[in-house]
């Protein structure tokens, strides 16, 4: 799915009204009804909480004027509160205000005194601004938002938390509405899909508004979002006739003393993901443990018995994984600088063969083309330095692809790859039950075992993300989030396959 900027939102708004002939009082209507439908399952027994519904003088708040409408027609007690326009009031608004039932008490707010008081049992409504927002919030306004934000009523933002972006920076300072759910039309915005502003998005959720298709698929954008259209057109079914051969030979270079729960992780979830075969590089140490605990694995030792100091012949593989559990002996980084000086078969780096890459400009400038790197965000500020904000981290991602022409997957909420054709997809699988050790060990060896099945590096870095978030999920349907651990992703990965599998015929 594409994510589009607010001017590109605008132009497809545009484009659908004009071509397919709908006025956009119409489409304003679309989304209203859209959001009124989702507001009434999730409070659907509740017709006695106050709805306060703040409107803005452009289409998100025309926006608001008809959600009022219609709550009202579903006999939700609603109240209407407008902001003064500083010239004039979007078409749209105003005839929804026309539209609006004589019966909705409506006040117009000019200064903090015409504010209503918040109580905790109130729902509000914030239909302020969207993506229309073209600076920082100032004035009375943000008296309005401290004293929702200081509330404890649910606060529900149409389309956009007024006051933040669609597609740019808001300084810390920017005062911007803290939401508890987000209800977005048509497509994710990028401010969605960033850590810093998950305190204002809350729960967010997409509706259809029926947004010209052709139009939105014709339009250049770098920003995409992975939900289940993209991994499905990916996934290759095993043919009939292969064999083990076929689905290529990995190895996994990981572990160290205490770690090589770490390599079983991985290995374990290389195998899961359809590698024909695996070999593990090892420390001797973890030898009987990875034959008894993944006896489908070959294992080989390395001649230390805590961590690795060198490679085996490499010329067999055609995929190869290192980093978890590796740890950062000077045997182990003069192994990592040798493994990257003389093979150009590209590597999937996790962990500690991160943390050595980064130490060195010179590894760095090694990487085989279109490697995969897996940090997390600490490692990648390892990497890349200290970013500024989300968006800065966001231009060090597609600068840091660039000059090495790699894909990166900076993990996290909505891990996010970055392309060396400066792309960026955001995962939509996954919950905060992933947030535990060892299921980086686990993506790790899932992109390990796409690779060998000579999926692209681009197509095996979202199946693996999403596959590896849906496996979360899936987890997470037995036994909640708390309890969730890293090998109940490898246990679930066949369920996540074969989820994929049916969206794809
Ligand atoms: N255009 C369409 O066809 C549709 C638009 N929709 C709604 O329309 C919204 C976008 O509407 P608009 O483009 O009118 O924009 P907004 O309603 O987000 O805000 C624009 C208005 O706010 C003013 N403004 C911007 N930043 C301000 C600031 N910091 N302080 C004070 N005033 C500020 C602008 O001058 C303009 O008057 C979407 O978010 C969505 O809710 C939906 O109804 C779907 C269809
Ligand atoms: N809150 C979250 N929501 C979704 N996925 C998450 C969340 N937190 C972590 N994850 C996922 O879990 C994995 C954690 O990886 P990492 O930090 O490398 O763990 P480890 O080093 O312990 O293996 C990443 O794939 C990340 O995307
Ligand atoms: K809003």
């Amino acid at each position: 799915m594409k994510i589009l900027s607010a001017a590109q939102t605008r132009a497809a708004d545009a484009f659908t009204a004009e071509q397919e002939n709908i006025p956009s009082l119409a489409l304003m209507e679309r989304a209203a009804s859209a959001f009124v439908g989702w507001f009434e399952n999730k409070f659907y027994t509740n017709r006695v909480q106050p709805i306060l519904i703040f409107c803005g003088p452009g289409n998100n708040g025309g926006d608001g004027l008809a959600i009022a409408r219609l709550l009202y027609q579903h006999h939700y007690p609603v109240q209407v509160f407008i902001l003064p326009a500083a010239h004039t009031y979007a078409p749209d608004f105003t005839a929804n205000l026309q539209r609006l039932p004589d019966e909705i008490i409506k006040t117009y707010l000019h200064t903090k005194t015409d504010c209503p008081e918040i109580s905790d049992k109130t729902i509000v409504v914030d239909a302020l601004f969207g993506t229309g927002l073209n600076r920082p919030l100032t004035g009375f306004i943000t008296e309005l938002i401290t004293q929702i934000n200081s509330s404890s009523a649910t606060v529900v933002a149409v389309d956009m938390p007024s006051g933040l972006f669609t597609d740019a920076h808001n300084k810390l300072t920017d005062c911007i509405v803290q939401a508890d759910y987000t209800l977005s039309f048509e497509l994710p915005k990028i401010a969605f899909l960033l850590p810093g502003n998950a305190r204002y998005v809350g729960d967010w959720t997409i509706v259809p508004i029926g947004l010209n298709a052709e139009f939105i698929s014709q339009i250049e954008s770098p920003y995409f979002f992975i939900s289940s259209d993209i991994p499905a057109t990916i996934l290759k079914p095993r043919p009939k006739y292969s064999h083990k051969g076929t689905f290529g030979h990995a190895l996994l270079i990981s572990g160290s003393y205490g770690k090589i729960g770490a390599t079983v992780l991985s290995a374990k979830a290389c195998l899961r993901s359809g590698v024909g075969l695996l070999t593990v590089h090892c420390p001797a140490a973890g030898y009987t443990i990875l034959q008894t605990a993944v006896p489908e694995a070959m294992t080989l030792t390395d001649k230390e018995a805590d961590f690795i100091s060198e490679l085996p012949d490499l010329s067999i593989y055609n995929a190869i994984g290192i980093g978890p559990g590796l740890g950062k002996h000077p045997a182990t980084r003069q192994m990592v600088k040798h493994l990257l000086n003389t093979t150009q078969v590209p590597l999937v780096i996790d962990a500690d063969a991160l943390n050595i890459i980064a130490e060195d400009e010179n590894l760095k400038n090694a990487l085989p083309p279109n490697s995969i790197l897996t940090p997390h965000p600490k490692e990648f500020e390892r990497l890349t330095g200290k970013a500024e904000n989300d968006y800065h981290r966001l231009d060090l991602l597609k600068e840091f692809c660039q000059k090495h022409s790699c894909y990166v997957v900076l993990k996290g909420a909505h891990s996010c790859i970055g392309t060396p054709a400066g792309a960026y997809y955001f995962n939509g699988t996954g919950n905060p039950g992933m947030a535990t050790g060892g299921t980086g060990d686990v993506l790790t060896g899932i992109i390990t075992a796409l690779i060998a099945q000579q999926y692209s590096a681009l197509d095996a870095c979202i199946l693996g993300v999403y596959l590896h978030g849906s496996a979360g999920d899936i987890a997470k349907m037995e036994m909640g989030e708390q309890a969730l651990l890293a090998s109940d992703l490898i246990q679930n990965l066949g369920k996540a396959f074969l989820k994929c599998s049916y969206l794809t015929k």
